[in-house]
């Protein structure tokens, strides 16, 4: 039995995403190296911005940098960074903010943990599907080719495992159709389940 107790203060979810007129979700990209999950994530959150949306990316290389520095890519270390981004996360879809995230994040189980964090609804995962030969053709930080040649152990698709999602919200090939015609279909997923405003949307051009 814990010791600590949950403090609820008076502004909460709800009064903060009326303030910013949208309903705040997180939108978890998961996928291969070089399946374009920091493109599309970043593409469109660009376009909700500029149609005047809040929204933050936290994408994997750049947590790596900060918040989970001292962490690697063996299975326990991917446990812990993505339990982390979890966490923050929830704080940020707390504070409102519609929140997308770029992580490999490989296993289910670590999906579902995520998702099980947050209210129905709130947690929606694109699974960016490109296939791995297309992903290591593109190879644009040569890690396919240092990962072939043995010089990064444990390299997702390669030497450690990526369990296709099987419910995801969204899948979307990056090898198929164009950019802006991917973060049209997203933003019109978005509009639908009246996580923004369409009519805003539509306004902004
Ligand atoms: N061994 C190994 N396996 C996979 N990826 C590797 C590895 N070593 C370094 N990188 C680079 O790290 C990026 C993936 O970090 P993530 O935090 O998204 O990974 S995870 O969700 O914890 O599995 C990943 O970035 P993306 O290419 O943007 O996916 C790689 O650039
Ligand atoms: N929507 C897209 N359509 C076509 N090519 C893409 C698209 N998204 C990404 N790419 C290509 O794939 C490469 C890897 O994309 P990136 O977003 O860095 O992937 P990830 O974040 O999954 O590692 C990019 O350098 C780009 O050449």
């Amino acid at each position: 039995m814990s010791d600590i107790v949950w403090h609820q203060h008076s502004i909460d979810q709800e009064s903060r995403a009326l303030l910013k007129g949208q309903s705040p979700v997180l939108l978890w990209f998961t996928g291969l190296s070089g399946s374009g999950k920091s493109t599309l994530a970043g593409a469109l959150e660009r376009a909700l911005y500029d149609a005047g949306f809040h929204t933050y990316l936290l994408d994997g290389d750049n947590v790596r940098h900060g918040l989970c520095k001292d962490l690697g890519f063996s299975a326990d270390d991917r446990d812990e960074n993505l339990r982390r981004v979890g966490e923050v996360a929830k704080l940020m879809v707390d504070a409102g903010l519609v929140v997308l995230s770029a992580f490999i994040s490989p296993t289910k189980e670590e999906r579902e943990r995520v998702r099980g964090l947050f209210d129905e609804g709130r947690f929606i995962e694109v699974h960016v599907s490109t296939p791995i030969e297309v992903c290591e053709a593109r190879d644009p930080k040569g890690l396919y080719k240092k990962a072939r040649a043995g010089e990064i152990k444990d390299f997702t698709g390669i030497s450690a495992p990526y369990e296709t999602p099987t419910a995801a919200e969204l899948t979307i090939d990056t090898n198929k159709g164009d950019l802006a015609s991917q973060v049209s279909a997203l933003l019109d997923y978005l509009a639908a389940i009246q996580v923004i405003d369409g009519a805003k949307l539509k306004a902004a051009g």
